[in-house]
């Protein structure tokens, strides 16, 4: 059976999305003769993709409490900063969460070297829409504001209109999902996007299962990884 999927908004979607799900709108399967192909969708994680939480969060620690044991960027593995300080001493999970959580910790990261540059190509290329998708701290007082800042900041106010703010990623319907968290759970079992794994310090030591891929940096060839999802 045929679904017509072009008529269908985001909050519409079939309850089987799926890998290929996008695809074949962007195809025009079940559309009929002449359909145009939908764009590729793209989503951008922001911390560990666009902005340097990693960075900032040890700078921050080491500037406020430079007594204390702390990992070293090089030492970090999985994606909690939290849960690696609290394996280090107990008491120290809540000293790096005062970090990240601090009023100004979100507006001031720096950008991911070559990310803003990546994103404004992106932006302007045929048949691509790029969005960006973060999930806001369970702590979000400042956290959710900030971020909204920092995207009018470094990428200006019309990039504002592209942020999706949501704790579970699943549910948003798009080609590729280019984040840094390892593993991306959530409601919906089979994600219709891809998901890139980018390159961080916390996940750089994993091995990827078959057919999984990694962008390595915004040096890397995204543009390849985009090419290869229309092709698809
Ligand atoms: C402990 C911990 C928390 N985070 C936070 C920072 C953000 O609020 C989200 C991830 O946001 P993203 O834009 O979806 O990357 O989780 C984190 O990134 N790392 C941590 O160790
Ligand atoms: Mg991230």
């Amino acid at each position: 059976m045929h679904i017509h999927l072009a008529n269908l908004h985001m909050h519409e979607r079939p309850r089987r999305a799926g890998p290929g799900a996008l695809r074949e709108r962007r195809a025009g399967s079940g559309l009929g003769m002449g359909s145009a192909a939908a764009p590729l969708r793209v989503l951008l994680d922001m911390d560990g993709v666009l902005a340097d939480f990693e960075g900032a969060v040890l700078r921050e620690f080491r500037a406020r409490f430079p007594e204390e044991p702390r990992v070293e960027l090089e030492q970090r593995r999985g994606f909690s900063v939290r849960e690696q300080y609290c394996s280090l001493r107990e008491d120290l999970a809540a000293k790096v969460a005062s970090v990240y959580e601090s009023p100004g910790f979100f507006l001031g990261l720096d950008p991911i070297p070559g990310a803003l540059e990546a994103v404004q190509e992106m932006l302007h290329m045929q048949d691509t829409e790029v969005f960006i998708c973060t999930s806001p701290l369970r702590k979000y007082e400042h956290c959710i504001v900030e971020k909204y800042k920092w995207v009018e900041k470094h990428l200006g106010p019309e990039f504002v209109e592209r942020i999706i703010l949501t704790r579970d990623k699943t549910v948003v319907a798009a080609d590729l999902l280019f984040d840094d968290k390892d593993t991306i759970q959530g409601a919906e079992p089979n994600p219709s996007w891809e998901h890139i794994l980018f390159t961080c310090c916390h996940n750089r030591h994993l091995q990827l299962p078959a057919p999984r891929r990694r962008l390595r940096s915004w040096a890397d060839d995204w543009k390849a990884i985009l090419e290869s999802k229309r092709r698809q």
